[in-house]
C-alpha cells in the first residue's frame, strides 16, 4: 500500500548551526518542503541581519537537488524594536518571531521576562506586519511542579495575551497537555494554532521511565499523562485546521543527552513522517493525515500549499541506532526500532 500526499512542511525545527547544522538539514530536506527554522542559538538569532546570515549557511548545506526552503525566525528579547520587525518583514525571508519564556528551555536565557511589560509596542507591529507569534508555552517558575508549567502559561499568560491583542496570529508550539487542546479550540477565529510533534502523540511520561532512565525521551514541554497524549491525538486527528505538523526536532550530541544533567530535545527529523503517519493510521483517520501536515500550516501562515508530492510506503524499515557526524553523534527517536511507513524519496 502507498499513501501520496502533499509535500509536508514542518513549521517547528532547530537545525542548530556548525558541524551538526551540516549533518541535520539533509533529513528535513529530504521530507519537508518547508521548515520554521528556531532562533536559539548561541548567540541568538535576534536580528534580521543574523537571521539572514543563518539562512544562508543553511542553504550552503542543503543537498545541490533540493528545493527546501528554509522560513526563518527572529528570537525576541525584552530590547527587540517595533523597528526590527518591519526590516525582518521587508527581508522576505522571516516569517514569524519566537516567544521563549527566558529560562523556559534549551538557550532561553536571553528571552523574554515580562511580555506585557516590555513587549507590547513589537508585538501591535506584529499585528501590522501580519508577522505570527510564536511561543513556548511554559511558565519558568521554579516553584510550579514542571507537569503543570504548561497549564499555567495558558492561564496567566497566553489567554490575557490573546484577549489583550486578538489580532495577533499566534502559535502554541508543541503543545502537550488536554489544557492547550480545550484552550485552542476555544479560541474562535483564525488566528490561534498550536504544532504538535510525533513525540507528543505517541508518548506519555512512562517513557521517560521505562525499565530505567531515558534521556532520549527528555524534551521540554516534558511528556505528560496519558489521557493528555489521548487528547492531543483526539484533536490532530478531528480534521480541525488549527492543529499542524511541527516536528521540534532537536539534535544535541549523544554526549550531552546521556549525561548526569541531560538537555532536553529530541531528534525526530528521519522518523517524524513516519510517526505522524503511524498515529494517524492507529486512529483510522489516515485521511487526514494531509491536511495535518501539508494544508493546515501553510493556511495558517497565509503561504500557497506545495506543489510537489511525497509517498509513504506501508512497508517495513529500520530506523539507524545513531547518527555520526564530526564531533559526535546524534540518536533519532525510534533509534533502532521498525517503523511501518518508508517515506519515498523524490
Ligand atoms: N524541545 C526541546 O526540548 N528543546 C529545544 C527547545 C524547545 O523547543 O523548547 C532545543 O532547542 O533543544
Ligand atoms: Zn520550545
Ligand atoms: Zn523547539
Amino acid at each position: 500500500m502507498e499513501l501520496t500526499i502533499t509535500r509536508p512542511d514542518d513549521w517547528h525545527v532547530h537545525l542548530r548551526d556548525g558541524d551538526l547544522l551540516e549533518a541535520v538539514v539533509p533529513h528535513s530536506a529530504g521530507i519537508f518542503g518547508r521548515a520554521i527554522v528556531m532562533p536559539n542559538l548561541k548567540p541568538p538569532v535576534t536580528t534580521t541581519a543574523s537571521a539572514v546570515v543563518y539562512r544562508e549557511s543553511i542553504l550552503n548545506v542543503l543537498p545541490s537537488d533540493s528545493n527546501f526552503n528554509p522560513l526563518m525566525t527572529l528570537y525576541l528579547t525584552d530590547n527587540t524594536s517595533p523597528e526590527e520587525i518591519k526590516l525582518a518583514r521587508k527581508s522576505g525571508v522571516i516569517y514569524a518571531v519566537k516567544l521563549y519564556p527566558a529560562g523556559a528551555t534549551t538557550n532561553s536565557q536571553d528571552g523574554v521576562t515580562d511580555i506585557f511589560g516590555k513587549c507590547l509596542p513589537v508585538l501591535e507591529e506584529m499585528i501590522e506586519q501580519n508577522m505570527p507569534l510564536l511561543v513556548h508555552g511554559e511558565v519558568t517558575d521554579p516553584e510550579v511542579d514542571i507537569f503543570d508549567r504548561e497549564r499555567i502559561f495558558i492561564d496567566t499568560i497566553l489567554r490575557p495575551l490573546i484577549e489583550k491583542l486578538p489580532e495577533l496570529k499566534v502559535v502554541m508550539e508543541h503543545i502537550t497537555t488536554m489544557d492547550a487542546v480545550k484552550f485552542i479550540q476555544s479560541c474562535s477565529g483564525s488566528n490561534v494554532a498550536a504544532t504538535v510533534t510525533p513525540q507528543h502523540l505517541l508518548l506519555n511520561r512512562n517513557s521517560l521511565f521505562q525499565g530505567g532512565l531515558r534521556p532520549h525521551h527528555y524534551c521540554l514541554p516534558v511528556l505528560k499523562r496519558e489521557e493528555h497524549r489521548a487528547a492531543i491525538v483526539s484533536a490532530v486527528t478531528s480534521g480541525s485546521k488549527q492543529f499542524f505538523l511541527g516536528t521540534d526536532s532537536a539534535p544535541h550530541e549523544r554526549g550531552r543527552k546521556e549525561s548526569s544533567c541531560g538537555c532536553a530535545g529530541i531528534y525526530n527529523a528521519p522518523v517524524a513522517l513516519s510517526l505522524y503517519a503511524k498515529v494517524f493510521e492507529q486512529a483510522g483517520a489516515l485521511d487526514k493525515l494531509e491536511a495535518f501536515a501539508s494544508f493546515n500550516g501553510p493556511d495558517f501562515y497565509g503561504l500557497p500549499r506545495n506543489s510537489s508530492t511525497i509517498t509513504l510506503k506501508r512497508s517495513p524499515w529500520k530506523v539507524p541506532k545513531s547518527y555520526s557526524f564530526p564531533s559526535g553523534e546524534i540518536i533519532p527517536m525510534s533509534a533502532g526500532h521498525t517503523l511501518d511507513w518508508l517515506p519515498l524519496f523524490s
